[in-house]
């Protein structure tokens, strides 16, 4: 049937003129075309997964999420990363936005700016003085100091930050700062330490802030006076003072709606993938497995979890007024229309977890990441878990998905170079040349003794000491 139709139109052409063996080559020619294309089509469709013509955009989709109208999206941006509240997933998008507009990032000269001291903006690469406006994004780990940030960010700056509950904060804080906060250390398991912290926990030792009060402490809030309630108020005057938004970690995605909202961003940019999770490999009763160091020392009772809210009452009460605003913040919004733009999200983040990752998106170890270069950095009790990309993706494809993977360091570094080709390295503010960090945090354990700790900003927790020498250096305040 086809040979007789492509006999007839070669007809048509007039190759009727040409000899039995040219017309048999025509013929040829144009089935092997045929076949070819069919055969394109064929290993397209299977070979990739039904890929739409944007990255993000959905097969019945050629919006992206709700019509915002006519207003002008922010590029002047501050946000709060407090830690371990989902925050690195949050800078991710930010880093993905200011990247893809090619804005400017206010970036740290090591991977924070300065932490835990309070933030100055001397402590900003490339920062020149309070009257030169030049920077659109802030977003690394700082302890909040607003007339320090001022001085960086422009007038018109939307400040928005990220609140979870305290013991799952805590648990967070208590497998990533193990080795870092003395009372951690010195702790049996997070429920130990919960049960009596007075006994572990010493004010002036540092970095003793991650073991109470995290959030409050990023804020840079009073963190030494006596717990009252006229502190918390206080506390969260301020906060809303400063913050136009307030993010809450259990309703991330409810929490993307209300920004992308509030920074008039499309749905597309606040689509994300979680970063820097914990290894979770539930067993039996206690929920998880390991080997000696592993994480059943996280264990809690029911009464444990209510003394660490006890414990860390300054953040208890910050989470909950915050979680109030937030629910309100989502009435007003409409809660039918929430649901509605939820779904959305959820359906573009599935629709690119299968386009861009492996093994239908659960993340893996670190080590199992055969990129080295994307693999997160790790701390702690257990395992800070990654991504790897599906092979096989266009280089377009490739470059959308690797940036929404791309580990908090490794990206401060990429924007860091960008900013500042190694060619024209600036000195830092002060006239300090500047040092690049190496970025990752070691503790090197030879022989089971613990010879050299870094923090993120390069700073040596401390070096080839005793437990007991090391908590008697510290004293920082
Ligand atoms: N999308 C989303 N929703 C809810 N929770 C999320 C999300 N993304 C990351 N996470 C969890 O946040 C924890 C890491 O927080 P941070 O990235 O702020 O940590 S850090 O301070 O930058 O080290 C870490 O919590 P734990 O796994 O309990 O340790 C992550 O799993």
């Amino acid at each position: 049937m086809v040979f007789r139709r492509s006999a007839r139109r070669m007809r048509w052409l007039g190759c009727y003129r040409l000899g039995p063996l040219w017309k048999a080559l025509l013929v040829f020619a144009v089935i092997a075309f045929a076949g070819q294309l069919l055969g394109v089509i064929f290993n397209k469709s299977w070979m990739q997964p039904e890929r739409p013509h944007s990255l993000y955009a959905l097969p019945s989709d050629n919006s992206q999420g709700d019509s915002l109208g006519s207003c002008q999206p922010h590029t002047h941006i501050m946000f709060l990363k407090t830690h371990k509240t989902a925050s690195s997933t949050v800078l991710n998008l930010l880093y993905r936005f200011g990247e893809e507009r090619g804005l400017k990032f206010a970036l740290p000269m090591g991977y924070q700016f300065g932490y835990p001291m309070s933030f100055n903006a001397q402590r900003v690469k490339g920062y020149r003085g309070p009257r030169v406006a030049e920077f659109d994004i802030m977003g690394n780990h700082m302890r909040f100091n607003k007339p320090e940030v001022e001085k960086v960010m422009p007038a018109d700056t939307f400040y928005f930050s990220i609140l979870r509950d305290p013991v799952a904060l805590a648990e967070s804080s208590y497998a990533y700062y193990k080795n870092v906060a003395p009372a951690f250390r010195r702790a049996k398991g997070l429920g130990d330490f919960a049960d009596n912290p007075y006994k572990y926990y010493d004010p002036r030792l540092r970095n003793n802030h991650y073991a109470r009060n995290l959030m409050w402490f990023d804020f840079g809030l009073d963190h030494t006076s006596n717990f009252s309630l006229a502190l918390v108020k206080r506390g969260v005057a301020a906060v809303r003072r400063n913050f136009k938004l307030i993010l809450i970690s259990e309703y991330f995605d409810q929490s993307m709606v209300l920004l992308r909202h509030a920074l008039c961003w499309p749905l597309d940019a606040v689509v994300s993938f979680s970063l820097n999770a914990r290894q979770h490999i539930p067993t039996g009763r206690s929920g998880w497995v390991g080997k000696a160091a592993a994480p059943a020392p996280l264990a809690l009772t029911d009464k444990q979890r209510s003394k660490l809210r006890e414990w860390n009452a300054l953040d208890w009460h910050l989470y909950q007024a915050f979680n109030l605003t937030f629910w309100q913040d989502v009435e007003r919004f409409g809660r039918s229309r929430m649901e509605s733009e939820v779904a959305l999200l959820r359906t573009k983040r599935e629709v690119l977890t299968r386009i861009c990752l492996r093994d239908g998106g659960r993340p893996i170890e670190a080590s199992r990441i055969r990129d080295k270069t994307i693999r997160p950095f790790q701390s702690g009790l257990v395992k800070i878990l990654g991504y790897e990309l599906r092979s096989g993706l266009d280089n377009a494809t490739w470059e959308a998905c690797l940036r929404m993977i791309r580990p908090e360091i490794q990206y401060k570094d990429l924007l860091d170079l960008r900013q500042f080709p190694r060619a024209q390295q600036p000195p830092a503010a002060g006239g300090l040349p500047v040092k690049r960090e190496p970025a990752i945090l070691r503790t090197e354990d030879r022989g089971g003794k613990r010879l050299v700790e870094k923090d993120w900003d390069g700073t040596i927790l401390f070096r080839n000491q005793s437990l007991e020498q090391v908590d008697s250096k510290v004293r920082l305040r």
